[in-house]
């Protein structure tokens, strides 16, 4: 089939790619010229595993291109995906203008002669948008173009997208007619996945409401640490213990800094704006974004108590990505931390095995010094910060990281590394929820 993804970012470029991979002709559309450019001439703009030898193939046997131009793209394709941002406001809702613009310029490019279409919403909006885009594409399109807006949510996770695109949990198509939702069923076929098929505002919901239920389940495990804290006990034994029960599950229980990143933020905020504007306040979620914004300066005090002032106290902070295997930086946990911790004085000195080029614009105006190496980072430290679960650092050389460091003192975020295996190379070790290794 020939398809049209407009927006070529983490979402639209791999998802663009994999549809080629499943046999797809698939054109990536975005009105970044400097990024198409850069896609034209064979590189990647995201780091993102699996990605760059798929696109190289796709590109290689002509299933996979590249343009700057909506209108003569979609001229030549069945289906045309929105792969757009839709990110906050200041008050919580969701800025659906690059969405309003997108069908638009659809709209102004559909002719009666290209045939029936089928437009595909992958963003995530909320409820009732699809209505609003398909109510724009009949105001601004000439008569008697045909087409149909279907809602297809996107559940990749950054730094596992290939995989996660190629063998989802599930595939959800919203669609109010018979036609596009066989249409879009064919662009799925060669996946072996559960579909779920519903109506348009049933399958927006689906996705702030995954998301929002994700982010409550981080949420939850982060309040239940700091109940282990003070008691003794040891999160990552609850978790086993309550994630053994299949219906909770052990997954996305894992304790730490918070979540982070450019969706689990702004989906839970925008439920909630969504939730209020209906008049139905969903505060459960305002507690769960309470916990989120609170967990980092609760492990920020931790450091303080512990080093008491952090004005001028050499500090090294392993990972600036919002999560491992990804560039991404966007909401990073790891950022607001470096943020707050220049804030009162402290040096700070920072590493990340793939987000330097992306966390280098916002750390170096702080005065945060950059560091390739994870061990020179840590040099002179009197305390080492891990704020993303990088492999790298679980899998740390103790002792090297030992003859480092002026102080032997751990605060790990993200709960990585292992209690004794500290204890026996003579660290102090302080993680979230599970009792501190002290100093020897
Ligand atoms: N990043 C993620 O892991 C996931 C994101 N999503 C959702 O997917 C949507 C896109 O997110 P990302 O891919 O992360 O954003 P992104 O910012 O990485 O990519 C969006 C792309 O759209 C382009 N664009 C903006 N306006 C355009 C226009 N008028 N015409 C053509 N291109 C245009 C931008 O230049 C950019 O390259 C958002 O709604 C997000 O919530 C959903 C699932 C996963
Ligand atoms: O809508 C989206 O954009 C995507 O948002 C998340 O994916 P992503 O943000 O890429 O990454 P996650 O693996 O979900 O991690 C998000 C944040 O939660 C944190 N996290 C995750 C899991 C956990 O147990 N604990 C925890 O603190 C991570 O460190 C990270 O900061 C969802 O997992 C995807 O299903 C969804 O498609």
């Amino acid at each position: 089939m020939n398809l049209t993804i407009i927006g070529s970012g983490y979402v639209g470029l791999t998802t663009g790619t994999c549809f080629a991979e499943m046999g797809h002709h698939v054109i990536c559309v975005d009105n970044n010229t400097e990024k198409i450019r850069t896609l034209q001439s064979g590189a990647i703009p995201i780091y993102e595993p699996k990605l760059e030898e798929l696109v190289k193939k796709n590109v290689a046997v002509g299933r996979l291109e590249f343009s700057p131009s909506i209108a003569a793209s979609i001229a030549e394709s069945e289906v045309i995906f929105i792969a757009v941002p839709t990110p906050p406001n200041t008050d919580g809702s969701v800025d659906l203008t690059y969405i309003e613009k997108v069908a638009r310029e659809i709209a102004q490019a559909l002719q009666p002669e290209m045939g029936y279409k089928v437009i595909v919403d992958k963003s995530t909006v909320p409820v009732k948008t699809g209505e609003k885009v398909s109510q724009t594409i009949k105001h601004y399109a000439g008569p008697n173009v045909q087409f149909d807006i279907v809602s297809n949510p996107e559940f990749l996770r950054e730094g596992c997208a290939v995989d996660d695109l190629l063998h989802p949990d599930r595939i959800v198509i919203g669609a109010n007619s018979e036609q596009a939702m066989n249409v879009i069923k064919r662009v799925y076929q060669p996946i072996h996945a559960p579909i779920l098929e519903t109506d348009v505002n049933s399958a927006e919901l689906i996705k702030h409401a995954a998301n929002s239920f994700l982010a409550l389940k981080i949420s939850y495990i982060n309040a239940v640490a700091k109940v282990c804290e003070k008691t003794g006990a040891d999160v990552e034994l609850v978790a086993e213990g309550i994630g053994m029960d299949k219906r909770i599950s052990r997954h996305f229980l894992n304790a730490g800094l918070g979540y982070g990143g450019s969706c689990f933020p702004k989906d839970v905020k925008a439920f909630i704006n969504i939730s209020r504007t209906l008049g139905i306040p969903f505060t459960l979620l305002e507690e769960v974004e309470h916990i989120n914004d609170t967990q980092h300066i609760h492990f920020l005090d931790r450091i303080r108590d512990r080093l008491w002032v952090l004005k001028d106290k050499k500090i090294a902070v392993w990972g600036l990505a919002f999560k491992q295997n990804t560039d991404d930086v966007r909401e990073s946990i790891a950022l607001k931390l470096c943020e707050k911790l220049c804030g009162e004085g402290a040096i700070v000195t920072a590493t990340d095995p793939k987000a330097m080029h992306t966390a280098a614009p916002i750390l170096n105006p702080m005065g945060v010094k950059l560091v390739e190496d994870m061990y020179e980072c840590a040099r002179d430290a009197e305390v080492l910060v891990i704020a993303t679960e990088w492999s790298e650092y679980a899998n740390a050389d103790l002792q090297k990281l030992a003859g480092v460091m002026r102080n032997r003192i751990i605060f790990d975020g993200r709960n990585i590394l292992s209690p004794a295996n500290l204890r026996a190379v003579g660290f102090e070790y302080h993680s979230v929820g599970r009792p501190s290794v002290e100093e020897a």
